[in-house]
């Protein structure tokens, strides 16, 4: 928090950044004009406790609470005595940042306070900075509000913030600073500006068309003209689908092209950032007695499952979110898997292979000590067969096979059958193999979530994929429209959506959600 906190104002201290999306109108931030304050950092008693504010009377709170008549230098730290302006009463001593706008985290003039972080100090401050005129305490997001409406950070930015505020494992805060730091914001202004010259090509030769300086011959063919607009070129030249290679320059043509691609390639990747935004399905399955509740119990290091030597004692799905190597991921203890018993675990059995079918990596363990009987013959002929036929794409499941209790297995006598697909041996009651496992559940979790610090930006939510989506349809639209008025509103739909990713289309509702993620203070 407190490095955010830093980072942040080192970011603002470098001043406003480049984008081409940034919003500057359309998404006022409520009661904007007003100067708002709040306490940034948690709640309790802490070290230091940093209270901002933002707006017009920001120089002139400052001004008060330090009985200055000066504002102390901009963006660097300096220590003042706090004092309530009504009693002159001494609040605390404490370090405060001055940041006039348009150099601020929101663009107007902030200040921050480094206060010492007792609650009869941070109420102090808050209610002196309550008593100065102008000022109101904070709405939850308002400060990121303010900084959108700014134009100081764009949608996906703010989602990367919020993301950040709320990341609980490594790949979660590597993913949400990348976004933060505009990543996938930069991709889409730069498509935008793509379908931005294709379309000026396209408006370009609607204008060229009109022009009566073109002779009527040249543009018409057998009396009739082509797509009800005048053209240069014969129609029977044209293959349908490249018609519009022939308007465009070629440059501009092959860069939509090429976005088509890029699109086509990002949206199959789309689970995956979303995954590791929300966790990703792992879900531990196999017979009875196995030793799946002992490894949920071992892997999220709390008792989450009962464990009995008794077959069958899962019968409910047990969910636990767990970090698994940096990895954000929602485990699932199930029943063990077999047929003709009781009715309560036969509905245990159900539910087992429900959530095995929403599994993104599926942990099947047998006993390695039980390999030949009908329940582990069975297990590997069915979950582990289909898996492993499944042919690899971004939508199938993977799997990793667990042969559990290998205390169990005699040091000289044969190891498991040689006909196993490929396995990993483990023992949960002696921790043998448990750092094996981990490192095969790293390598397969990344080819699930994605790796965060490499390739490109990842789509994090639904409304990206939806945005992308249309985009890609509507390109689709493009590639085929016979008419260059539609291939030209077709470009403009596409466009749409990539200004809308970034942007937020000026809806409220969108804001209104994406904001309600931040707390008071940000
Ligand atoms: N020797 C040995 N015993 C183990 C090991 N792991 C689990 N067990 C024992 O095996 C029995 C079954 O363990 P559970 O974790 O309840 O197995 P389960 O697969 O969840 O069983 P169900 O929920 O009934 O399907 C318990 O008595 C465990 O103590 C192991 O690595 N070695
Ligand atoms: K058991
Ligand atoms: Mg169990």
């Amino acid at each position: 928090m407190w490095r955010g906190l830093w980072t942040l104002a080192a970011q603002a201290a470098r001043g406003p950044r480049r984008l081409c999306t940034r919003r500057s109108s359309g998404a006022p931030a409520p009661g904007s004009g007003a100067t708002i304050f709040a306490l940034s950092s948690g709640q309790g008693r802490c070290g230091i406790a940093v209270i901002r504010t933002s707006g017009p009377s920001s120089g002139h709170a400052l001004r008060i609470l330090t009985a200055a008549r000066d504002l102390p230098p901009a963006r660097h730290a300096s220590l003042r005595l706090l004092s309530d302006p009504r009693s002159g009463e001494p609040l605390d001593r404490a370090l405060v940042l001055w940041f006039p706008g348009p150099r601020s985290f929101t663009g107007e003039d902030c200040v921050e306070f480094h206060v010492h972080g007792g609650p009869a100090v941070v109420s102090g401050v808050l209610q002196a900075l309550g008593s100065v005129p102008g000022l109101r305490p904070a709405e939850a997001g308002e400060f990121t509000r303010r900084a959108f409406a700014n134009g100081k950070l764009n949608l996906t930015e703010v989602e990367g913030l919020a993301d950040l505020i709320h990341a609980e494992t490594e790949a979660q805060r590597r993913q949400a600073l990348r976004q933060l730091d505009g990543e996938l914001g930069h991709l889409c202004c730069g498509w935008a500006e793509t379908l931005t010259k294709a379309l000026a090509h396209v408006e370009a030769y609607i204008d060229f068309g009109e022009d009566d300086n073109l002779e009527e011959g040249v543009l018409e063919q057998g009396g009739s003209t082509w797509w009800g607009r005048k053209t240069l070129i014969s129609p029977q030249r044209l293959p349908s689908l490249s018609l519009f290679a022939c308007l465009l320059s070629p440059t501009a043509d092959m860069e939509v092209r090429a976005l088509e691609v890029a699109l086509g390639a990002h949206l199959r990747d789309a689970r995956r950032g979303q995954r590791l935004r929300s966790g990703a399905h792992v879900v531990v399955t196999g017979p009875p007695n196995a030793g799946k509740s002992s490894l949920v119990n071992l892997l999220s290091r709390k008792p989450v499952s009962i464990v009995s030597p008794e077959p069958g004692t899962t019968r409910d799905v047990l969910e636990t979110p767990v970090d698994l190597a940096g990895f954000p991921v929602l485990l699932s203890d199930t029943a063990g898997l077999r047929e003709g018993v009781g009715l309560v675990e036969q509905e245990g059995v159900r539910r087992a292979r429900e959530r095995l079918e929403q599994a993104d990596l599926i942990l099947a363990m047998l006993d390695a000590s039980d390999l030949a009987s009908p329940s582990s013959c069975n297990f590997l002929a069915t979950v582990v067969a289909s898996v492993g036929a499944q042919s690899p794409s971004d939508s199938s499941q993977r799997l990793l096979l667990v042969l559990n209790k290998s205390d169990l297995l005699s040091p000289k006598g044969p190891g498991p059958r040689p006909d196993l697909p490929p396995h990993l041996l483990l023992s949960c009651l002696t921790g043998e193999g448990l750092d094996g496992l981990l490192e095969a559940l790293r390598k397969e979790l990344a080819a699930v979530c994605g790796d965060p610090s490499t390739g490109s930006p990842l789509l994090t939510r639904a409304r990206h994929q939806h945005h992308l989506q249309g985009c890609l349809d509507a390109l689709g639209h493009y590639k085929q429209s016979k008419d260059l008025a539609l291939a030209a509103e077709a470009l403009r739909v596409a466009r749409g959506h990539l200004t809308q990713l970034t942007g937020g289309g000026g809806t409220e509702e969108i804001l209104d959600i994406i904001f309600r993620d931040f707390c008071v203070g940000k």
